[in-house]
């Protein structure tokens, strides 16, 4: 990569890059949400099911179940103690799938280890499932169509990436993780957007170089600042979903953020960026089960 900028990326007045406020795109969102909802002569039911007391999921699924209140939504958390079965876990599934007032299932994930997520995921109502991970919408975003349930988290970023006006047809795209609930369909919607899309993880050799080439970076490792400032080519657009506790409490994301910042052209804080988007795309896609559900 040459230091020139990259096209349409010239740095903010002041030096460094644009700052990708992820909290006011998230607000505006859920408030036109709101909007859509406060129209409509029902309320789109959503459920979410936490099992046993992680707890960062405690937190997140309380996040959730606001987030759905305030935009008018009949939302309600269900909550299974840490030792339920599979079994049992499945039969909770099939009571919602059956529930019409329910338009959309979320079952937080990490699960303990006496249940198998994929049973789980497989076993919720295609048209239910809000967080876009069972095998038939995958399937359906692998192949191409961006029309059904998309995985909340990396249909967030393309929202930011969208809002920020970073160019996207043709832009070399690099996806650093491959999990199935951000990297990989992170890569199918960058793709889907005519990026060529490099996926790199934990096998990837010289890492910081692959990562140098990219002019749109979006890093899902679940490794605290990880990503150094000179792993970043200038002016690229970072985008950082990592979500990882320090030892002092603090959150912190997958990429060293003053370090980046001096060099990117855009970049998401972490806290304050993906995470809320994540929230806002639960509610749209919930909104969205609701009106092919019923409409
Ligand atoms: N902001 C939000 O809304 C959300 C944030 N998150 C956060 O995003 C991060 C990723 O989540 P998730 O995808 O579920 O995590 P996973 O642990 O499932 O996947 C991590 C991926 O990163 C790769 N990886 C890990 N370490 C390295 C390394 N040192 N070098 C190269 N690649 C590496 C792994 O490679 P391999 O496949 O080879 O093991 C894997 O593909 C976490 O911090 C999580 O908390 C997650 C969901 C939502
Ligand atoms: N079935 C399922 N679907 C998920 O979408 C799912 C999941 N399981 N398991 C865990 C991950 C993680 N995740 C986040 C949601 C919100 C924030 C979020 O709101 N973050 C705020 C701050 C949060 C805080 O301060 O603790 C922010 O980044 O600013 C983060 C992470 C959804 N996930």
């Amino acid at each position: 990569m040459s230091g020139a900028p990259l096209p349409g990326a010239a740095p903010a007045a002041g030096g460094g890059a644009r700052i990708i406020d992820g909290k006011a795109v998230a607000a505006a969102l859920r408030a036109e949400i709101a909007r859509r909802v406060a129209a409509l002569p029902f309320r789109p039911g959503l459920r979410v099911v936490r099992v046993g007391e992680d707890p960062a999921s405690v937190v997140y699924v309380r996040t959730k179940d606001r987030a759905a209140l305030a935009a008018g939504f009949d939302s309600a958390t269900l909550v299974l103690p840490a030792e339920t079965s599979e079994a049992e876990l499945l039969a909770t599934v099939a009571r919602l799938n059956a529930d019409p007032a329910v338009d959309g299932i979320l079952v937080q994930l990490p699960l303990p280890p006496q249940i198998r997520s994929a049973a789980v995921i497989e076993a919720i109502d295609p048209a239910k499932d809000v967080d876009g991970f069972h095998p038939l919408n995958a399937g359906r975003l692998a192949s191409g169509r961006t029309d059904g349930l998309i995985p909340c988290t990396p249909k967030g970023v393309m929202h930011l990436l969208r809002h920020a006006g970073v160019p996207l047809a043709g832009a070399r795209a690099l996806v650093l993780g491959r999990s199935q609930i951000v990297g990989r369909p992170m890569a199918q919607l960058l793709l889907a957007a005519d990026c060529t899309v490099t996926i790199a993880h934990s096998r990837t050799r010289d890492l910081p170089a692959e990562c140098r080439r990219a002019e749109i970076l979006v890093v899902a490792a679940g490794r605290a600042e990880m990503v150094r400032g000179d792993w970043i080519a200038p002016g690229a657009a970072v985008i950082d979903v990592g979500m990882n506790r320090l030892p002092d409490g603090r959150l912190t994301g997958d990429v060293a953020f003053a370090e980046a910042r001096a060099v990117a052209g855009w970049i998401t804080p972490a806290p304050g960026g993906v995470g809320p988007m994540t929230v806002a795309c639960l509610l749209e896609n919930t909104l969205e089960a609701a009106l092919a559900r019923r409409g």
